[in-house]
């Protein structure tokens, strides 16, 4: 096998997900699981829906197949890598997934969707990178939006925090970088999608304003969670480092566009 091959292959690989116990980081687990992964490890702030996660998946794909760690990603990043590395010896595939949309709390909103994911990619690129002493190489893929491709009225912070992911995660994983270090680092944006998170948008916002912004996006249906997860696996075993695809409305992965939309006023 060449390099790229065993590189965009799952079967036997270790595959950490943080934010992975509920709807888009649980499918994407829940997908890798299906596709081969030696073990899914769910990194999550909540403790009963991490139980259950683990629970779920393993009667699903075999004892210790999923293991729940729980983790709050803005301070645990230094203590529980050197634990999974220890216990793991190895992570090949890394998924920065956990977020927040709370705009009345800025700062920990940028903790977790973008400080958070940058720590955590430069510690499992450290991991990973080739160059290092027993460097196997890997992939991260970090969870970014269609909110980071556009301008308009909603979530200010959200949306900075989703820009941030984008351009962090492209430059890590350019070319350049990648032909130097053999990470690959690729960037998922997916757009509405049936989960907890979204389903707060109407208690920040009125529902016409909702609507103005859903329609003026053209965003055909609120797509479902395993349809991300189901795009991560096709993007993990396609893409090159650098890339951005966006998921939405229920169809396969298309490269995002490199442009950003400005929704006029109205
Ligand atoms: N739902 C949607 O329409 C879209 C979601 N996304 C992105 O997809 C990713 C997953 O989103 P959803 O599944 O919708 O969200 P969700 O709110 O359903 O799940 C997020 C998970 O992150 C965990 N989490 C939050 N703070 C944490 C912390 N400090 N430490 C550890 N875990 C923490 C939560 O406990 C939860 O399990 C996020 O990055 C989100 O921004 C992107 C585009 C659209
Ligand atoms: C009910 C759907 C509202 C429109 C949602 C569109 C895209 C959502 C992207 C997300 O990342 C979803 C997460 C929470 C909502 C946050 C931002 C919506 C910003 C919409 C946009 O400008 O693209």
């Amino acid at each position: 096998l060449k390099d790229t091959d065993k590189e965009r292959e799952i079967e036997g690989k270790v595959v950490v997900v943080t934010g992975g116990t509920c709807d888009i980081g649980y499918a994407i687990a829940d997908h890798f699981l299906n596709n081969g992964a030696k073990v899914a490890i769910l990194l999550d702030i909540k403790i009963e829906e991490g139980i259950q996660a683990e629970k779920e998946l393993n009667s699903k794909y075999g004892e210790n197949k999923a293991v729940f760690i729980q983790c709050d990603v803005t301070v645990d990043s230094k203590r529980l890598s050197e634990y999974i590395l220890r216990k793991f010896k190895h992570v090949d595939i890394f998924v920065n997934n956990a977020a927040s949309v709370e705009e009345n709390e800025p700062r920990k909103l940028m903790l977790i969707n973008a400080v958070a994911t940058i720590e955590w990619s430069i510690i499992f690129f450290k991991h990973m990178r080739k160059d290092n002493f027993r460097g196997e190489g890997g992939t991260i893929i970090n969870i970014s939006s269609t909110a980071a491709h556009n301008i308009d009225p909603l979530y200010a912070t959200y949306k900075a925090s989703k820009f941030a992911i984008l351009g962090f995660s492209q430059s890590l994983g350019h070319k350049y970088n990648y032909n130097k270090y053999g990470v690959r680092v690729l960037t998922l944006c997916p757009g509405p999608t049936n989960t907890t998170l979204v389903n707060n948008v109407y208690n920040l916002y009125e529902r016409k304003l909702v609507e103005k912004v859903i329609k003026y996006y053209n965003f055909a249906t609120i797509q479902s969670s395993d349809n991300v997860g189901r795009g991560a696996v096709e993007v993990f075993r396609s893409s090159e480092s650098g890339k951005s695809w966006d998921i939405v409305d229920e169809k396969p992965p298309v490269e995002s566009p490199n442009t950003i939309t400005v929704m006029p006023e109205f």
